[in-house]
């Protein structure tokens, strides 16, 4: 099985600390994700400062588009994002508006089914469009109302698109196992790293798991 790869979600509004976190767990996550409260509060600036930094680590802007898809993807993608999001319930034109963005600038899209009632269908469109990465995603909202992204990643999974399925919402390492052998080919952990005690520790033990799942 390929191994699947680990996208930090750096999710504090804070410039220092954000990047002080993805120092610490560098060494064992593949791509960063600004997050979506932390993307607006600092905004394009933290895309360049995290380029910046690391030349080689692939940047995940979290924007969840929901309009306007060139125009507000394309001043992140010239800053150095390799992937932006862009919600599923924007509609078509505006994920072609992003495609669009992306393909000046060699990246990729992926498109957040948060909330997306048809999710087979928005992704199969999607795909047909351009899209590379379809995120199955439990945003922390209905994470706290007790819900988890297992159902919607199984299913996801299971159309045998050809695009990379990214997972959100909660993975912690109780749930790893499962979420590698659901398929999934990128593996999204937030609060489990920056959570806990020492960051970088999560981060090795999420490496450690997600590496031994895989094989
Ligand atoms: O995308 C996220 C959320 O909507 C806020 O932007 C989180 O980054 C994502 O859910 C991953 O975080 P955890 O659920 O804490 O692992």
């Amino acid at each position: 099985m390929a191994r699947p790869l680990i996208q930090m979600a750096l999710d504090s509004l804070d410039f220092n600390q954000t990047v002080a976190l993805a120092d610490q767990v560098a060494p064992y996550v593949d791509i960063f994700e600004i997050g979506t409260p932390c993307i607006k509060y600092n905004g394009v600036n933290l895309v360049k400062e995290l380029r910046n930094r690391y030349p080689d680590k692939l940047l995940l802007v979290d924007l969840k588009t929901m309009d306007a898809g060139e125009y507000e993807a394309g001043a992140f993608y010239a800053a150095g994002a390799d992937i932006c999001t862009v919600l599923g319930v924007s509609g078509l034109a505006t994920i072609g508006g992003v495609i669009k963005a992306a393909k000046k600038h060699a990246a990729e899209v992926q498109v957040d089914l948060i909330n997306v009632p048809n999710k087979a269908e928005c992704a199969r469109e999607s795909a047909k469009l351009g899209a590379q990465i379809m995120g199955v995603h439990t945003g922390l909202d209905a994470q706290a109302a007790g819900q988890t992204p297992f159902g919607d990643l199984n299913e996801v999974a299971s159309l045998g698109l050809n695009v990379r399925v990214s997972v959100a919402g909660g993975i912690k390492p109780a749930t790893i196992d499962q979420t590698v052998k659901a398929g999934a080919n990128i593996i999204v952990v937030g609060a489990a790293i920056y959570g806990a005690p020492s960051p970088a520790e999560a981060a090795r033990e999420i490496r450690e798991l997600v590496d031994a799942a895989a094989v």
